[in-house]
């Protein structure tokens, strides 16, 4: 897992060296990585001495950075120049100017055409409120060359670095070098789709960043086979995992059949459908021709090591029960439970107060609101993400929050977030999908262990990654059909997409 960090959290890392007076020198290592890393890309693009490189360049520290960045590339046979945006030469970063002249740099007001990079270095973490770059750029007639390279420094401008959220507008970068480490904002909501390839510049605090609380977290490919890699080898079908799927009803029997296909192709010891009479005919039916390896019963085994509740159950009186019922075995089992769909609408607030080994909801947007105004009305007025943060807090459970950025919150805090890498997984179905995803991943866990917590982190935040690699696959391969899902996640779970 790879950690991310807050505008904040970066700021407060950065805070004791700027008070000790290394705000220059830390600059200057920010610059160095740009021009380093700008000057590659333009070696990949055979563009390097006698290229052009104009910066665009704001009043703040990040248009510092990006003058000295220009200056140390002069060095290197590039061509420098730079417009000052939303404001004038005499307010911009005295010593990066300074540098920037001495270097040979001139203030311009055109983008040339023959521009082979354009670094955006208007807006960095000091952003707030709303801007409109490409819109400025618009008015002001400066267009940038189709054939430019946009590098953003540290954050494309306009991206708020803690969320991700554009306000405004921002130019899309193909690069974006970041400093110190990467923010979440370059991979969460909108963020993710403006930063391009990310690379990070080691600017000499990481014993810093090293002691901040709560970072954000990623979930990297090689993290899937951690959760989700071969089983032990002398597992036997029970001690591998036992599932146990509360899913389906007459009006959807499709949801518990995407449940368990996708359980089944994760890899799981043993599936047990749980699908009492008279709601259990048709599901069963449907469940056990897709998946012949399924046992149904009218309750959960006692050998479950985990249990899905919820997709497709409907909102009957006999899916309430069903809910209860489930739920009541896996207080008493002290396994994992996760709930989805019509199962998180029965949830009541006393649930959270029984002490299940560990309670995991994963709501679409739509259904975290849902949550938060039935049992967290205070919440309301956050935003979703927030809501789902909190509510994972006060009610000491896991949400994992699906939407085009999916994020992972724990009870104490702990965090992950997951840009979105392709729209074809919007679909209905998919989050059925995830579901017998993440149940598989449970049913490995064993809560008796003392890094259970952690394990489960690490399998719901590589399980979200493991569903995307999968719908990746397919959207690549045509476009994400559901039902076909199961065959892409055994292909991503052998297969390296980077
Ligand atoms: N703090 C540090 O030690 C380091 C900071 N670095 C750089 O410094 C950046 C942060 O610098 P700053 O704090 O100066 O902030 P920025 O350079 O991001 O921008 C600050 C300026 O933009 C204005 N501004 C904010 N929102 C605006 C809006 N919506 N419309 C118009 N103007 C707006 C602010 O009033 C302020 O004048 C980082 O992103 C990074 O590039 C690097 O040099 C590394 C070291």
């Amino acid at each position: 897992m790879r950690r991310c960090y807050t505008g904040a959290q970066i700021r407060a890392a950065e805070k004791p060296r700027l008070e000790a007076g290394d705000g220059p020198v830390l600059m200057r290592r920010a610059a160095w990585g740009l021009a380093h890393h700008t000057f590659q890309l333009l070696a990949t693009r055979a563009q390097t001495y006698g290229s052009r490189v104009i910066g665009l360049i704001g009043k703040g520290n990040n248009g510092g950075d990006t003058l000295w960045a220009l200056s140390f590339l002069a060095k290197r046979g590039i061509a420098i120049a730079a417009i000052p945006i939303n404001t004038t030469p005499t307010d911009l970063h005295p010593e990066g100017l300074a540098a920037f002249r001495r270097a040979g740099g001139r203030i311009v007001d055109k983008i040339p055409t023959d521009t082979a990079a354009v670094i955006d270095g208007v807006l960095g973490t000091g952003f707030s409120g709303s801007f409109d770059l490409p819109g400025y750029l618009a008015t002001n007639h400066l267009s940038i060359p189709a054939t430019a390279a946009v590098i953003a420094c540290d954050i494309p401008s306009g991206v708020l670095a803690d969320t991700g959220d554009i306000p405004g507008a921002a130019l899309a970068a193909d690069l974006t070098v970041t400093f110190a480490g990467p923010k979440v904002g370059l991979f969460a909501e909108a963020g993710s789709q403006h930063s391009g390839t990310i690379r990070v510049v080691d600017i000499g605090i990481n014993d810093q960043l090293a002691a901040i609380d709560h970072p954000w977290w990623i979930a990297e490919i090689p993290d899937v086979a951690k959760s989700y890699g071969t089983p032990a080898w002398d597992v036997h079908k029970y001690s591998r995992g036992v599932l146990g799927v509360v899913a389906g009803s007459a009006e959807y029997p499709g949801a518990a059949v995407l449940v368990v296909n996708a359980a089944a192709a994760t890899g799981v010891g043993y599936i047990s459908l749980v699908a009492e009479p008279p709601r259990g005919k048709t599901v069963a039916d449907k469940v056990i021709s897709a998946n012949p390896q399924a046992v149904v019963a009218d309750q959960l085994t006692d050998k479950a090591t985990a249990v899905v509740i919820g997709p497709g159950l409907g909102e009957t009186m006999r899916a309430k029960d069903a809910t209860g019922a489930a739920l009541q075995a896996a207080l008493r089992l002290q396994i994992p439970v996760l709930v989805d769909a019509s199962g998180l609408d029965v949830l009541q607030a006393e649930v959270f107060e029984l002490g299940f080994a560990a309670l995991v909801l994963t709501p679409h947007v739509g259904e975290m609101r849902r949550l938060t105004q039935r049992l967290a009305p205070d919440l309301a007025e956050h935003s979703v993400v927030d809501q789902a943060a909190e509510f994972a807090r006060r009610f000491d459970t896991w949400i994992v929050l699906k939407s085009a950025t999916t994020y992972v919150f724990g009870p104490h805090g702990i965090r992950s977030v997951h840009p979105g890498r392709t729209p074809e997984l919007a679909t209905a179905g998919t989050g059925d999908t995830l579901s017998g995803i993440l149940g598989a991943g449970l049913s490995r866990l064993r809560p008796e262990d003392h890094d259970f917590m952690q394990r489960l982190f690490h399998t719901l935040s590589a399980g979200v990654r493991l569903h995307s690699m999968a719908g990746e696959l397919a959207a690549r391969d045509g476009g994400v059909v559901v039902s076909t899902l199961e065959h892409y996640i055994r292909q991503a779970k052998r297969q390296d997409l980077e």
